[in-house]
């Protein structure tokens, strides 16, 4: 658990971060968002005391940060910026190495982790380990970053703009990737990100933040149905918010029984069992705006459900999705 007390940090007095209090539980990945300035990248930046706060505390599991040696405390959480600094005259196997070398692992212990970690990232260890990092592309370079940060499984990441340089497909895949060794290890994470889709679908919690002070916190779900008005609203954009509401759930709690014969398999197809048409249907996992977007794009009111099989198993009705996205 990550707890930030009346954090604040001045400069020239000017209060860049403003009392912000925080209580992050452990697994938990949370989303400072804020426009650029907010003191975001400074509240992230003391917790592993790149900053010194002005006043104000921060403790991991109780333990006040203030105590620790700033190395041992840093090699214990990970840290991703944007553009991540890799080190340029070292392998990528090498840069991926440096914590658990820091740490006086054992080579055998080493290895196995970077082999382990650069599959995870889709990055083929026979191909990759010994390149240096100008070899790769951005993307690339970005995911040896997230994984150097892993290396030695810290119970902690701080993430600033991880994905921020990314084209929109290599970003989607990362975020997806990253989202489930995060989960599966129980990470807790801050994550500063301006990009609101990002914080959406990768928050568990959204910390909205302007002039140094955090606003609001909250989960997307109720940051969406019930934002603050002036500056939380504004800075959401309540236009999307129900194109986004759909993005937080997946079909699967929608689907329900069909009557006998209304759809049709046929050579890997799902026919309307009406009109014999082939239509597109909603898959496991997919969310209710993928699914909205196919309702309205075929102008139905009623989509056909298939396991992860192709098999029908049922159907979803648009009332069931736009009930979703109502208040
Ligand atoms: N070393 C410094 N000296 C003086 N002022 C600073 C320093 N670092 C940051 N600031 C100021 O503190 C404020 C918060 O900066 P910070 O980098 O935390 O914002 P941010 O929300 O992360 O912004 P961005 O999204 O643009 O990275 C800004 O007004 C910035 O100009």
């Amino acid at each position: 658990m990550i707890t930030l007390q009346n954090l604040t940090k001045i400069y020239g007095g000017v209060k860049a971060v403003n009392d912000v209090s925080l209580t992050i539980p452990d697994g938990e990945l949370w989303a400072l968002v804020g426009t650029s300035g907010c003191g975001k990248s400074t509240t992230l930046r003391m917790v592993n005391r790149l900053i010194e706060p002005s006043s104000g505390s921060i403790q991991i599991d109780g333990v006040d940060v203030m105590a620790m040696n700033p190395q041992a405390l840093r090699l214990g959480i990970g840290y991703v910026i944007q553009g991540i600094g890799l080190f340029p005259h070292r392998t990528i196997a090498e840069n991926i190495a440096t914590v658990p070398r820091l740490l006086g692992w054992k080579r055998g212990r080493i290895a196995e982790r970077v082999d382990e970690l650069l599959h995870l990232f889709s990055l083929a260890p026979g191909e990759f380990a010994r390149k240096y990092p100008h070899q790769l592309s951005g993307g690339q370079q970005q995911r040896v970053g997230v994984a150097r940060a892993l290396a030695a499984e810290p119970p902690i990441l701080l993430m600033d703009e991880p994905f921020g340089a990314l084209d929109p497909i290599t970003r989607a895949r990362l975020q997806m990737e990253f989202a489930q060794i995060q989960k599966r290890q129980k990470i807790t994470v801050i994550f500063v990100t301006h990009d609101m889709d990002e914080a959406f679908l990768l928050g568990d919690r959204i910390a909205v933040m302007d002039k140094g002070r955090v606003l609001q916190v909250e989960t997307p779900e109720n940051l969406l149905r019930r934002p603050q008005p002036g500056f939380v609203s504004d800075f959401i954009g309540l236009d999307d918010r129900v194109i986004r509401l759909l993005s937080l759930r997946t079909v699967d709690e929608a689907v329900r029984p069909a009557a006998p014969g209304r759809w049709r398999e046929a050579d890997g197809a799902i026919l309307d069992g009406t009109t014999g048409k082939p239509v597109a249907p909603v898959r496991p996992g997919d969310t209710m705006r993928e699914a909205a977007s196919r309702i309205i794009w075929e102008n139905t009111d009623v989509l056909p459900a298939v396991d992860a099989g192709g098999h029908v198993v049922g159907e979803v009705l648009a009332s069931q999705i736009w009930a979703q996205g109502s208040r």
